[in-house]
């Protein structure tokens, strides 16, 4: 087995908006008074990754907007989608990154690994072919993306337990081996634990940053705020999905 899976990998209308009630001179002064959204104080980016067709593009719809398609459309190359959210009286810009589950496009994704502060593994628990391909997607994370990532082990379609051949057990022991990796089964169509996986990863990012550090000190990082998306720069623009 790898050498860096024995590692430990973890150190542990503002008012209303009717605004026919004002006078237009109030009007144009309560507009003056909006006040802009507060800026993000981080931006991070997360990736998720897997076999074909487990649902990786279905959980970070699910998250992102809250939709849910029975349609497979298959990825292609790199899709991404952008969501904020305050956690630990932070405001985060989550960027999240899909890729496309076919080899071929493992040029095209891999260079998608090495920016992302938490990586989303997937497995569909009906498919064991998916399960049966954990290794070479670790395989992929220990060459392309950074140490320091936060790994999150996902077994996609709960809600299709009359067909299951994975079983939570069998799940949670692959996650065993691996330090630090985190293990959570989801629903993207019944919205189970979607949120959570969420949430709980980039918790995870942020309880090893350091919060307090002024924004200026952060530039140049990864984490300050850059215009995005930060595509690298050798790829084409991100996909579009065919059918
Ligand atoms: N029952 C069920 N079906 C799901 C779930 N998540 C995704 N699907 C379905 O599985 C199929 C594939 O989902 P996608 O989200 O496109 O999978 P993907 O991993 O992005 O696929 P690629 O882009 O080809 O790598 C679609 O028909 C989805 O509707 C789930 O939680 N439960």
């Amino acid at each position: 087995m790898d050498p860096r899976y024995d590692i430990p990998r973890r150190a542990g209308g503002v008012s209303g908006g009717n605004s026919s009630n004002l006078s237009p001179a109030l009007g144009v002064q309560s507009r003056r008074r909006k006040t802009p959204p507060r800026p993000a104080d981080f931006k991070l980016q997360i990736i998720i990754i897997g076999s074909r067709g487990v649902g990786k593009t279905s959980l970070m719809e699910r998250y992102t907007d809250d939709t849910f398609s029975e349609a497979c459309k298959s990825t292609v190359g790199v899709d991404f989608k952008i969501k904020t959210v305050e956690l630990r009286g932070k405001k985060i810009r989550l960027q999240i990154w899909d890729t496309a589950g076919q080899e071929r496009f493992n040029s095209i994704t891999s260079a998608y690994y090495r920016g992302a502060k938490g990586i989303v593994l997937v497995y569909d628990i009906t498919k064991q072919e998916t399960f049966d391909d954990l290794p070479k997607w670790m395989k992929m994370i220990d060459k392309y993306a950074s140490e320091e990532a936060e790994l999150l082990l996902v077994g996609n379609k709960m809600d299709c337990e009359s067909d299951r051949v994975i079983s939570r057990q069998q799940g949670e022991r692959f996650c065993s081996r691996i330090s630090g990796m985190r293990f959570c089964e989801t629903s993207a169509k019944d919205n189970c634990n979607v949120d959570e996986i969420f949430l709980k990863l980039v918790d995870d990012i942020l309880s090893k940053m350091p919060l307090e550090v002024p924004n200026k000190e952060l530039s140049g990082s990864l984490l300050s705020l850059q215009p995005e998306p930060e595509v690298p720069p050798e790829l084409p623009p991100p996909r579009v999905r065919c059918c």
